[in-house]
């Protein structure tokens, strides 16, 4: 496969090789410390901070102790730092656009964040604005699409991803929820194609039940991570860490 690689601490995301990430998604501080205690020993490549879940989120001080209790428990793993939008299936959170930008701005100013994401549809300045704090903080920038209600065509799904490389995003991820098995091929075959030819690293899933199955292969057509649960779920379809290894190992030629 020829994507492009990134290196985040010791972990190299690429098409074609299995990467994991696990999220974590408590509402305090000891709810996210004793999930990050419990995926710790399950080595996964990256651990996700979904900060919408956290009941304090509108408290900065709060927010960046946090994510520094959480970089000392993970030791070397990277930490993707998301504040999933209400609209793209995240929970409702008391700030606005501005106050996000301004937070995600903070955290990349951290040692304890390796990653952020943010949706590639959000506004454009406020895009620009966290590409260039990422670029000068050397955080990497994972800009995504979410729709939980279906698949958009190919050349929609394609384009969320060329878009996200337009930014320079360092990443671009799409999560799509399938209606039937096609969905779930479109999904594949798109992420073959941007593999191919973007240079970018992507990121993709099929969500639910039918698109599981992406969560275990798509790696082998070009994704550079799955999402799997460590300890608690964070979309649907998401299959325990252990399986989606066990099964790598019948997948990989080294093997
Ligand atoms: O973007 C994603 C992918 C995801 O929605 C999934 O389907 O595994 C899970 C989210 O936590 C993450 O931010």
């Amino acid at each position: 496969m020829e994507g492009k690689e990134i290196k985040v601490r010791n972990t190299t995301l690429a098409g074609g090789t299995l990467s994991v990430c696990s999220a974590i998604v408590g509402k305090n501080e000891a709810q996210l410390l004793e999930e990050a205690e419990e995926i710790f020993p399950k080595k996964p490549d990256l651990v996700e901070w979904r900060a919408d879940f956290f009941e304090q989120i509108d408290h900065t001080d709060a927010v960046l102790r946090a994510a520094d209790r959480l970089r000392k428990k993970l030791g070397d793993i990277p930490l993707l730092f998301t504040i999933r939008s209400e609209k793209e299936g995240g929970k409702e959170i008391p700030l606005d656009e501005q106050e996000k930008v301004a937070l995600l701005k903070k955290v990349c100013e951290t040692e304890s964040v390796d990653l952020i994401d943010f949706e590639v549809d959000n506004k454009q300045e406020d895009i620009q604005e966290l590409q260039q704090k990422t670029q000068a903080q050397d955080v990497k920038l994972v800009l995504s699409f979410h729709n939980f209600k279906e698949t958009p065509s190919e050349n929609e799904m394609l384009s969320k991803l060329e878009k996200a490389k337009s930014y320079q995003a360092d990443i671009g991820k799409l999560a799509v929820m399938p209606n039937d098995m096609s969905d779930v091929l479109s999904l594949l075959q798109i992420t073959q194609t941007a593999e191919k030819n973007l240079d970018i690293p992507v990121i993709t899933m099929s969500m639910g039940t039918d698109g599981a199955l992406s969560r275990l292969i798509g790696w082998k057509f070009g994704s550079a991570l799955t999402f799997a649960v460590g300890s608690k779920s964070s979309a649907p379809g998401q299959i325990p860490i252990e399986i989606v290894r066990q099964l790598e190992g019948y997948l990989s030629h080294e093997n």
